[in-house]
């Protein structure tokens, strides 16, 4: 009988908790076979990224059983596995069932991902517990000494294929309301409000070239709305400035999203998934972090851009990070943005190099299986 897990995660706000931890568990299901349960205490969080799945029944979608969190926790049998996402704290009661079940549980702690050197020191460490209880910690990251990263069987050659067939992506995108004009370039928006966005946007309109810029519903709509000078904007709203073009989206299931990105020439992400959706793109992209106190998202951002840049010629790595550190500080985009331009070319060429050197080391579901066979 295969072993069972249980991943339990808590949304602490937006939908990043939720989107890592559906996709883990979809993928320990649908790839090793696994018995997986996922507890998650805000349904509604998981009901955006897949309508499907049930706000308040128990119920399975892909292979997962999806089960509100509940406040009031009623005891149930631990899995062979448990995972607290993003050291969420677990009922009590459960550890305690855990540690009394007459198994091993093998209980793990799924941080988030970070590019920091120190990482690759931590993952894996046990973390002591009363009762006899194993845990230990389990690091996501890009360099060799983490967990990897989360990153679906084929999904690099499911995305070539979408990319290189013109009539797929023409459905998909009229599927939404969507039609490219000829030599539009097409960029996609996801992003916490942002002091930066109306000098990007300046630029945009500005530029020589035309740009259609394709916005999934969310807390960018009111910078958005405010350059543009318009009521309120809704789904389905357009608006042209200069040469630049915009279209609010809905917020669309997590698969979709995966192929607007494919479909876009850049991409402005933020978080954490849509951040590595972006890079498994293999095209240029714009990240905002999650903004921490007292600054402590900017360690994270440079650690990443020193690993990111690598490779890059100094004209072409300076324009880069010009412009993530300009989005990320709310500052004025426009020089940086300009600059980029003449590093099109090689920051394409670059994403692609990137996506496929991350791509040949074992991603983040397949690296937490191996850790449990060798821990049994
Ligand atoms: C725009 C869009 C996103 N998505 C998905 C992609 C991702 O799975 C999810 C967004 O998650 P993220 O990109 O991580 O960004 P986020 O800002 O929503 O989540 C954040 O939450 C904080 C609590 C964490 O600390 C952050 O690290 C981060 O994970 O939404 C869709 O499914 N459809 C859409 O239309």
């Amino acid at each position: 009988m295969q072993a069972s897990w249980e991943i339990f995660c808590s949304v602490v706000d937006n939908y990043g908790d939720a989107g890592v931890t559906w996709r883990l568990a979809r993928q320990l299901a649908a790839e090793h076979g696994l018995r997986v349960r996922l507890w998650i205490d805000d349904p509604a969080a998981l009901v955006r990224l897949c309508p499907e799945a049930d706000a308040d029944a128990s119920r399975r979608q892909a292979g997962v059983e999806i089960c509100r969190w509940p406040a009031d926790w009623q005891p149930v049998e631990p899995a062979d596995v448990v995972i607290e996402a993003f050291a969420c704290q677990l009922p009590e009661a459960h550890v305690a069932a855990m540690a009394n079940c007459g198994r091993r549980v093998l209980w793990l702690n799924l941080e988030y991902l970070s590019a920091e050197d120190w990482v690759g020191g931590c993952h894996g460490l046990p973390s002591l517990q009363p009762g006899g209880l194993q845990k230990f910690f389990f690091f996501p990251g890009f360099a060799e000494n983490t967990g990897g990263l989360l990153r679906e069987h084929g999904l690099l050659e499911r995305r070539r294929a979408f990319q290189a067939d013109a009539a797929a992506r023409a459905a998909f995108l009229q599927s939404l309301g969507v039609q490219a004009r000829p030599g539009e370039r097409l960029f996609s928006l996801f992003a916490y409000e942002n002091a930066a966005l109306p000098g990007w946007l300046d630029a945009l309109a500005q530029h020589t070239s035309p740009t259609l810029l394709l916005v999934p519903e969310g807390r960018i709509l009111g910078d958005l709305q405010r350059w543009l000078d318009m009521p309120a904007l809704a789904v389905g709203a357009q608006a042209q400035r200069g040469a630049l073009r915009i279209q609010v989206l809905p917020f669309v299931r997590q698969d979709d999203y995966d192929r607007l990105l494919w479909c876009c020439d850049f991409n402005a992400v933020r978080g954490e998934d849509s951040f590595l959706r972006a890079q498994w793109a293999g095209r240029p992209l714009l990240w905002q972090i999650y903004p921490q106190a007292e600054g402590a998202h900017w360690d994270k951002l440079e650690a990443f851009l020193a690993l990111y840049l690598e490779g890059l010629s100094p004209s072409g790595a300076d324009a880069l990070q010009a412009l993530w550190r300009a989005w990320n500080a709310g500052e004025e985009m426009g020089a940086a943005w300009t600059a980029l331009q003449d590093e099109w070319p090689e920051l394409c060429a670059h994403a692609e190099r990137w996506c496929a050197r991350q791509a040949a080391r074992p991603d983040l579901a397949a690296a937490l299986v191996q850790f449990y066979t060798d821990w049994l």
